[in-house]
């Protein structure tokens, strides 16, 4: 795990913006793995920013969200296809096509799980995957006790995650507990995975998920197997890191490296 802990929000959304300007740079028929929450809101901006001037493009790249409520359509407000076409893909080059979300109205749910991974698979699997983190750890909709090697599928949300999505959700309306996500398989597969967590109420996670033991307990632990994994974090979100002046000094040097390199 590469981990980069970054003043603010601000800067977490800027270093992240830029992992993917690179990659689209480098591969524009790229294939991005998405996410919400409110974290990516702040990258989702600024790569909007970029394309607008002209400094990266969507126009050859495939995307594929990592979940969706069930029983919600995408054009329900709470929906994550409806929050992606909001947040992102009205606002950049990318075709509306090639932009996939997991079926929340699918009639059976199961067989859109195995369609979703044959559509990844058949797209030529995920380049780059973005992740935010729950408060209990969970990545996409996998929440504890998920499968380290399971795959996309129907899953049941903890209380603390619906009452953390509640936010979202008019007093009195209908809020799902079913979700389909990507399995925390699916996402290890992704040849690079960057997450990025910001602020206190992410702390205890970020600690259990870098510094705990892989454990089913903390699903994002599972990214300490992957072998290109980026944590970008702000300052609040690692302040319950241990071991967080080795870390800043890692990435010293990796600078150092990275300049070495370049100047070869
Ligand atoms: N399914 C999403 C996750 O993908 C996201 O990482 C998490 C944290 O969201 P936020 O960034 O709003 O804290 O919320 C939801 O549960």
């Amino acid at each position: 795990m590469q981990i980069v802990i970054l003043n603010d929000a601000a800067e977490v959304a800027a270093y992240g913006a830029d992992i993917f300007s690179t990659q689209l740079q480098r591969k524009a028929e790229s294939v991005l793995g998405l996410a919400t929450g409110s974290t990516p809101v702040a990258l989702y901006q600024e790569l909007i920013r970029r394309n607008r001037e002209g400094l990266v493009s969507f126009k050859d790249a495939t995307t594929f969200n990592l979940d969706e409520y069930l029983g919600l359509h995408g054009s329900h407000p709470q929906s994550y296809r409806y929050f992606m076409d909001e947040q992102l893909f009205n606002h950049i080059d990318v075709d509306k096509d090639n932009t996939h979300v997991p079926p929340g109205d699918a009639k059976n749910p199961l067989t859109a799980c195995q369609d979703y991974e044959a559509r990844m698979a058949a797209a030529g699997g995920v380049d780059l995957q973005l992740l935010g983190i729950g408060r209990n750890g969970h990545i996409g909709f996998n929440e504890p006790s998920s499968g380290l090697t399971s795959r996309t599928r129907v899953k049941t949300l903890t209380r603390e995650t619906i009452e953390d999505n509640a936010r979202f959700f008019e007093e009195g309306e209908y809020q799902p507990h079913l979700s389909i996500t990507m399995g925390i398989g699916t996402i290890l597969d992704a040849k690079k995975v960057v997450l990025l967590a910001t602020g206190e109420n992410k702390a205890e996670a970020v600690h259990a998920m870098v510094e705990g033991p892989l454990t089913a307990a903390c699903p994002a632990s599972a990214l300490q197997l992957h072998k290109d994994a980026v944590i970008v974090v702000d300052l609040k979100a690692a302040s319950k890191l241990k071991d967080i002046e080795f870390y800043q000094h890692i990435e010293a040097e990796n600078q150092k490296l990275q300049d070495y390199l370049a100047s070869l």
